[in-house]
């Protein structure tokens, strides 16, 4: 089960995520809008964790700056970007391509169909106005019916306690690739509290110590 922390900008935060956590992924915000907005790369120390960018029905061109500009692995198009789009974008970069779809109640799959010969991901979030970082679930329920071989990753509100209901979910739908941490585990917008994650990621990975009893 891979884990990918998004929103991180502060360099000691960005650190200690890669001491101590070592994520497959950190996500960086290139949404002008988002609290969590990185404006330039020479702040953010050098690391050696993978970067995936998020955007939001930005240009190729810029799209393929970032990349450029920031080492980005993968890319996260977290708006209304059509088919059409993400084949030309597919065609321009080597770069992984995760394509968001932002949940109401149900989803369409027919309608996600024509993004799986140019994506390597889908990232399923709770739908919102501000596009992400809501801090809320959806009813994970819709994905027990997720009708496509390629893997997903799950995103919208995950908090400390859902790793569980994480794993139960994956036990029925094996598609479920990972996870997406933000909101529910940061002091601040773009601050992330370490230790939650720590405490998170043991769950999910199945490291938490066991209490010992005396006999
Ligand atoms: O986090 C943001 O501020 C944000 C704003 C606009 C578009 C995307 C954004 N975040 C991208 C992510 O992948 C978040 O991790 C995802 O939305 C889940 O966030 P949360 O509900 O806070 O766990």
């Amino acid at each position: 089960m891979q884990i990918k922390v998004c929103g991180m900008r502060e360099r000691e935060n960005i650190l200690a995520l890669e001491r101590e956590i070592a994520p497959d992924w950190m996500g960086l915000i290139f949404y002008p809008k988002s609290a969590r907005f990185v404006p330039n790369a020479e702040s953010l120390p050098k690391t050696n964790l993978q970067k995936v960018g998020v955007f939001v029905n930005e240009s190729e061109e810029e799209i393929l700056k970032r990349v450029d500009e920031y080492g980005l692995s993968a890319i996260q198009l977290h708006g209304k970007e059509s088919v059409e789009f993400v084949e030309a974008l597919a065609q321009s970069t080597d770069k992984e391509i995760w394509k968001v779809i932002s949940v109401k109640d149900t989803i369409e799959w027919d309608l996600l169909r024509g993004y799986l010969p140019f994506i390597d991901k889908f990232l399923f979030d709770t739908a919102t106005i501000a596009h992400g970082g809501s801090g809320k679930k959806f009813d994970w329920q819709v994905l027990e019916s997720y009708p496509f071989e390629k893997g997903f990753l799950l995103s919208g509100g995950l908090d400390e306690s859902c790793a569980d209901e994480v794993l139960a979910l994956a036990a029925k739908v094996p598609q479920l690739a990972g996870v997406d941490l933000n909101s529910k585990f940061e002091f601040e917008p773009a601050l992330k509290n370490i230790e939650k994650l720590k405490s998170f990621k043991k769950r999910l990975l199945g490291q938490e110590e066991k209490p010992t009893t005396d006999n």
